[in-house]
C-alpha cells in the first residue's frame, strides 16, 4: 500500500526498502527520538522526503492532492487537535475538511458511545479533559472513514487505560472494518498482542523486528 524507495529525511531516517501492507495492523518501536512520528509523518505527506520516493497505491504522494491524500490516510497525533466550539463541531471538522457530508444526530451520538465519551454534543470541547480530548479526536477520525489511520502513541499524559482503551478501539475498528492501521507505540508488549508486523526505527534506520 505505501512503498519507500530510498526515502530519506534529513540525517534523521533513511530507508532504502520498505512496504507497509494494506489491511495490516503494522507497529513502530523505537527509542524515544529515534523518528518513529516522523516516519509516520511521511505516510499522510506532512513531511516529504528529500531524497527517493514513498508511494501509496502506486502514485508518488508529491503527486497526489494534500487533501484527497488526508481524505483517505488520517492521522491522530500524539497531542490531539481540538477546535474552537462544541463536541459537534469537533466530530464535523474532519468531514467538513475533506469536504465529505456531514452525518446525522443519531451518527455522532454513535460515535460518542463507541469511543466511550458520554457527553452532550453541544458540550465545549475546550473544556474536556486530556483524555476525553483524544477520544473526541479519535471520534472525528472514526466518522471520515479513511481507509489508512495512523497513531501516534498517545500523549503520556494520559493515563495507562485511557490510553489502552483509544489503542484498543482503533484496533478494534481496524479489524472490524478492514483498515490499515499504522500505530507507534513505545510498548513491545502492547506491539505483540496487536500487530501483525512489527517494525523498528535505530540508527536512522527502520528494520522488521521478529519477535
Ligand atoms: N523537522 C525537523 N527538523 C530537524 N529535526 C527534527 C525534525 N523533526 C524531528 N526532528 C528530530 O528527529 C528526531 C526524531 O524525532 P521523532 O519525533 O520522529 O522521534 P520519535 O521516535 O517519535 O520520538 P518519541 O518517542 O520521543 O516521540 C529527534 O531527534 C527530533 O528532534
Amino acid at each position: 500500500m505505501f512503498s519507500f524507495e530510498q526515502a530519506t529525511y534529513k540525517n534523521i531516517l533513511s530507508v532504502p526498502s520498505l512496504t507497509i501492507h494494506e489491511k495490516e495492523i503494522t507497529c513502530i518501536v523505537g527509542e524515544s527520538g529515534s523518528g518513529k512520528t516522523t516516519l509516520l509523518r511521511m505516510l499522510n505527506h506532512l513531511i516529504s522526503p528529500d531524497g527517493g520516493r514513498i508511494t501509496f497505491q502506486n502514485r508518488n504522494l508529491m503527486d497526489i492532492d494534500p487533501v484527497e491524500l488526508r481524505r483517505e490516510v488520517v492521522m491522530l497525533p500524539q497531542t490531539p487537535v481540538i477546535f474552537q466550539g462544541t463536541i459537534r463541531d469537533n466530530l464535523e471538522a474532519g468531514l467538513r475538511f475533506s469536504e465529505k457530508g456531514l452525518p446525522s444526530e443519531k451518527e455522532l451520538e454513535k460515535t460518542l458511545k463507541k469511543v466511550n465519551l458520554l457527553k452532550a454534543l453541544d458540550v465545549n470541547a475546550q473544556n474536556l479533559s486530556g483524555g476525553e480530548k483524544q477520544r473526541l479526536a479519535l471520534g472525528r477520525i472514526l466518522l471520515m472513514e479513511p481507509k489508512v489511520l495512523l497513531l501516534d502513541e498517545p500523549s503520556s499524559a494520559l493515563d495507562d487505560e485511557t490510553e489502552s482503551l483509544i489503542i484498543q478501539t482503533f484496533v478494534d475498528y481496524a479489524k472490524a472494518h478492514h483498515k490499515t492501521l499504522v500505530m507507534v507505540t513505545h510498548s513491545k508488549s502492547l506491539a505483540k498482542n496487536f500487530a501483525d508486523r512489527i517494525l523498528q526505527v535505530r540508527g536512522g534506520e527502520v528494520h522488521e523486528w521478529n519477535y
